[in-house]
């Protein structure tokens, strides 16, 4: 399978939204992302520095605001408050996992949708749900992206997506409808995961699951989008599909790294910058 250059396609994007911050800049407007870490969880760490580097790279001013995993709900709650009533704050993202004492779906809830640059708020989901205007979650859209950058038509084609989570699997089914492509979600209950895939022009492997995607399992000439990141025992990171086993088959993939993860970061930037257009109704 030939592989789609996600750091290329990372780059253009960023390079993109790069020359309309400074555009924004000579109009007086800065745009800002926030992100508040809260606890020690060592791959949040290395996350969070790479949205500052990106952030940095595009013009947009970034603050992390790191708390301490002692941290209570309510002075979570406090912080995210603060940051939406700041209108120096463009974007304003909270990353997860949160430490088990806080209540993800309340901290999701406290965030203004105005500055939900991640897309997880109830009211942005719902607007995706219903097709209008909204902050698209990252990670689908960066999938999306990587798909249309291979030219290949998505509109008709079959596509499954493995995984349900609400932050990837669903809204990356909802995406792909959105295209006119027939689609299918898989999950831990699906039976015969194997022949359900095996159907797809266009797969979307979101699961969690070093290489469980095995090139049995793959159509020949599929486009695969890998969004899986796990850390094997030999501490590098493998995809959710067994990209070298793919090697004989047509088609094409995302590789991890370098594919899905560095697309969720520069839609990241995408939406900071509308974010800060929208608040000075540039929008
Ligand atoms: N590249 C990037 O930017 C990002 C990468 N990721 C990575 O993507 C992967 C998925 O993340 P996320 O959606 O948050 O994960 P979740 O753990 O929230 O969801 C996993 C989904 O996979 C399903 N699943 C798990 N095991 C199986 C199985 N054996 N057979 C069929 N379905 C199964 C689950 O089904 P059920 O609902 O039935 O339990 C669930 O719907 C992870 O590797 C994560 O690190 C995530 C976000 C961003
Ligand atoms: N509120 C919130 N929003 C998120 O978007 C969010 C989150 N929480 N929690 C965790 C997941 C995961 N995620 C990734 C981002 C970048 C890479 C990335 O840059 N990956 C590089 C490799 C990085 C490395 O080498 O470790 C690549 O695939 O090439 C991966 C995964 C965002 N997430």
């Amino acid at each position: 399978m030939e592989r789609i250059d996600g750091k290329a396609l990372a780059a253009k994007v960023k390079a993109q939204v790069a020359a309309e911050v400074e555009a924004l800049r000579g109009q007086g407007v800065v745009p800002k992302l926030t992100v508040i870490l809260v606890g020690e969880d060592p791959a949040s760490q290395v996350y969070v520095g790479g949205k500052a580097k990106d952030c940095a790279q595009c013009g947009i001013d970034s603050e992390v605001l790191r708390l301490p995993d002692s941290t209570t709900e309510a002075q979570l709650l406090a912080e995210i408050a603060v940051r939406n009533s700041d209108p120096t704050v463009s974007g304003l993202l909270v990353q997860l996992p949160l430490p088990r004492h806080i209540n993800e779906k309340k901290v999701i809830e406290a965030i203004s949708p105005e500055k939900d640059v991640d897309g997880f708020t109830p009211v942005n989901v719902g607007r995706l749900v219903i097709g209008e205007d909204c902050f698209l979650p990252c990670t689908p859209a960066g999938c999306i992206e990587l798909l249309k950058a291979t030219g290949e038509p998505l509109e008709g084609k079959r596509a499954v997506v493995l995984g349900r989570s609400n932050i990837v699997g669903k809204p990356m089914a909802l995406l792909l409808l959105r295209e006119n492509a027939t689609v299918t979600v898989c999950h831990s209950r699906t039976r015969d995961l194997p022949s359900v895939v095996r159907e797809a022009d266009i797969l979307v492997a979101a699961i969690g699951k070093k290489r469980f995607v095995t090139p049995d399992m793959v159509k020949e000439g599929a486009l695969v989008v890998d969004v899986g990141i796990n850390r094997g025992e030999d501490g590098k990171l493998y995809g959710d599909v067994d990209e070298p086993g793919l090697a004989d088959k047509a088609g094409r993939i995302t590789p991890v790294p370098g594919g899905v993860g560095l697309m969720t970061r520069a839609m990241l930037m995408v939406n900071t910058l509308k974010a800060a257009k929208r608040q000075h109704g540039l929008d």
